[in-house]
């Protein structure tokens, strides 16, 4: 049997796109611009909408991403990789950007490997700290699919970390997050290690 749900997205009121518009146009005013010169006039708006489709996951409803699930038998386990995601850390408002890679065991139910993709965007379109972001990864897929396992790990640079303060750039950082057959199995996370290129 197939289910499917609407993605719930709830829109931002347009007067909070314009709020923070006035705000930024502050901000640029205090670091010492010109805002009425050409190429700042149209920034404040710019950014205000940036914010909106990089933070557009927080208005996202996670579990109505894992919409299309199929009953079936797999045994699994289903790896999806290399997923590239762009998120911002909530300590600097600044990009930390990777790949996410997530497995799982399935118990009856899959899921449209999309909506796994889906997933880590709608948690990566927050603003974030790293680890947070893989378990709750792992915690919207426990809780939706009820798999006998499941495991994301995700390798990300963090731009706080290159362009500014201790300037490592090149620098990674790897989370690690498991449920279930995944947390108690170390043949399955060397399995999984392998399959994404680590092991
Ligand atoms: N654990 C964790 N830390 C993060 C993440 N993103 C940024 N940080 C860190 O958050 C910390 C904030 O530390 P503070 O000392 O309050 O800020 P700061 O003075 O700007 O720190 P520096 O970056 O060391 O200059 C820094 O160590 C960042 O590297 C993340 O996803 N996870
Ligand atoms: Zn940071």
């Amino acid at each position: 049997m197939r289910t499917e749900t609407n993605q719930q997205v709830i829109p931002a009121p347009v007067h909070e796109r314009d709020q923070i518009a006035e705000h930024v146009r502050e901000i640029l005013r205090l670091l010492g611009e010109d805002t009425t010169r050409d190429g700042l006039v149209d920034t404040p708006l710019r950014v205000a909408k940036m914010y909106e489709e990089m933070l557009g996951g927080m208005r996202m409803d996670p579990e109505s991403v894992l919409s299309a699930t199929f009953d079936e038998t797999a045994q699994g386990p289903v790896i999806v990789s290399d997923i590239t995601f762009y998120s911002l850390c909530e300590h600097h408002m600044v990009p930390f950007f990777g790949k996410a890679h997530v497995a799982y065991l399935p118990s009856q139910t899959i899921v449209g490997i999309s909506k796994i993709a889906r997933l880590v965007d709608v948690f990566a379109r927050r603003l974030q700290v790293q680890e947070r972001m893989t378990e709750q990864i792992v915690d919207t897929i426990d809780r939706v699919l009820k798999p006998h396992g499941v495991m994301a790990l995700i390798d990300a640079e963090h731009t706080c970390m290159c362009a500014r303060g201790i300037r490592k750039p090149g620098s990674r950082t790897i989370t690690v997050a498991t449920r279930g057959e995944y947390q108690h199995n170390a043949d399955l996370r060397r399995e999984f290690l392998q399959m994404i290129g680590r092991g």
